[in-house]
């Protein structure tokens, strides 16, 4: 495991460029299998998930090369092969090999999928998905067998019962060579799910409606990819540099930016007092502004996302009195709080509801990243206490964060990443 070094009292400054999005190239990585050609895509991150993707591929003889920001993957000599456990198990989004090895094959064996510990994460609606697809699923031992009979997978008309951006996904993805047509109704509309959609219909696929709550699939027998796919702009990568440099930045300028899809976020920052220059594709933040405390609820998008109510927290420190958090999505998303304490922030939770109180005296310590918004925003924090914070098991920071040492250097920042073998 990896720790994080990190020398309080310093200041963000100068220009970060946010790269593409982790939660839109873990589903297309996995969607690369349902090509019948190469598929290449640019700006892709640097981050963990995208190693720990390549080795599951590359168990299934798909060649991968990685550099640059480019990823090129062949699927042509894909076999079915038993996938391994501990790359599944170490992300979220292996659970998207189940649609797409159901779309590809016909049948999938995938082990229960890994990512951040923020409370339960039950793969329900996923399997009514695949079931309504007429997919036969059983579910033993830490593992999902899921395969469909001899006449292959049939569209049809699915309702969630929640707002899923997984469900969307693997549905989306098992669905797109089907045969007739699949209705997703009640889908999630984040903006990843429009790139996946984008993405594969470059291909030959035929989804209309992503970024709504209905999406119309209409499946079809081959897709090819005939040019490079950039991934869109990580919005809570974006996020997250706004919330540190309005915290504790002295002029930051964040670009690659998709304003719109940050448009909830930007809206809570303003409604904070935080001065923001909005751009076309970027933002600029001045910084040192007198900050009130607000209430932030999380929602599926286009709401506050929650993958940024933690990255939030060390701006709320800040504020001139109280802030609520309620993070309906995941109300045990808390991990960050305990070691927030440590470092002396005012901060507690309650009945599902978050109270972060002006916090002046932060004393960096040890503290642990129990998962990667957890992780970051104890970094964002470390960096507003006096003295050194060690960030533990700071793998988690790593697998969403693009080339975070190098970005924060660009930001007049200095953190150092150390392996600790002994772990
Ligand atoms: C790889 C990826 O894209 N991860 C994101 C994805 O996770 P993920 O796809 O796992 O999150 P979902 O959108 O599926 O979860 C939303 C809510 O629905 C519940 N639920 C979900 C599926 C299901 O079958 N049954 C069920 O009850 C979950 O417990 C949660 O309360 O969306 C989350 C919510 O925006 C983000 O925090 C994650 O960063
Ligand atoms: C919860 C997250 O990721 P994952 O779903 O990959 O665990 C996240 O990115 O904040």
């Amino acid at each position: 495991m990896k720790k994080m070094i990190v020398k309080g009292k310093q200041t963000l400054s100068g220009e970060v460029t946010v790269g593409g999005a982790k939660n839109s190239t873990v589903a297309l990585i996995p969607a690369a299998i349902l090509a019948d050609t190469v598929v290449r895509f640019d700006s892709v991150p640097d981050i963990l998930d995208v190693h720990n993707l390549m080795i599951i591929l590359k168990s299934m003889n798909v060649s991968s090369h990685f550099g640059h920001g480019e990823l090129m993957i062949d699927p042509t000599e894909i076999k079915k092969a038993p996938l391994p456990g501990k790359a599944i198990r170490s992300l979220r989004a292996s659970y998207y090999f189940m649609g797409a090895l159901l779309g590809r094959f016909g049948e999938a064996i995938v082990d229960f999928p890994g990512g951040d510990n923020i409370g339960p994460r039950p793969i329900d609606q996923h399997i009514k998905g695949f079931e309504a697809l007429g997919a036969k699923v059983v579910e033993e031992k830490d593992k999902v067998y899921i395969k469909t009979g001899p006449e292959g997978l049939k569209g049809a008309r699915i309702f969630f019962d929640l707002v899923s951006v997984g469900a969307t996904v693997n549905v989306l993805l098992a669905a797109v060579k089907a045969k007739g047509t699949t209705i997703i109704e009640n889908a999630a509309k984040e903006p990843e799910i429009v790139d996946l959609a984008t993405f594969l219909n470059n291909m030959g696929a035929r989804i209309r409606g992503a970024g709504t709550d209905v999406i119309r699939i209409e499946g079809v027998d081959e897709l090819r990819a005939t040019n490079t796919h950039t991934i869109i702009p990580d919005r809570i990568e974006a996020g997250t540099y706004l919330a540190f440099a309005a915290a504790n930045g002295n002029g930051v300028l964040v670009k690659n930016v998709i304003t719109e899809h940050l448009d909830p976020f930007i809206a809570k920052l303003q409604e904070m007092g935080v001065r923001l220059e909005i751009h076309e594709d970027s933002i600029y933040v001045p910084g040192g502004d007198l900050l009130v405390p607000v209430t932030v609820k999380t929602a599926p998008f286009p709401g506050f996302a929650t993958d940024l109510q933690q990255p939030l927290t060390p701006l709320l420190l800040k504020a001139q009195g109280s802030s609520r958090i309620i993070d309906t999505l995941y109300p045990e998303r808390v991990k960050h709080i305990p070691e927030m304490r440590k470092m002396g922030a005012k901060i507690s939770s309650k009945d599902g509801i978050i109270t972060v109180k002006r916090s002046k005296d932060l004393l960096g310590t040890t503290v642990e990243a129990s998962e990667i918004r957890a992780g970051v925003s104890l970094l964002g924090l470390a960096l507003m206490a006096e003295g050194t914070t060690v960030i533990t098991k700071a793998d988690n920071i790593l697998r969403g964060y693009d080339r975070i040492v190098d970005k924060l250097k660009g930001l007049s920042v200095k953190v150092e990443i150390i392996t600790d073998n002994r772990e």
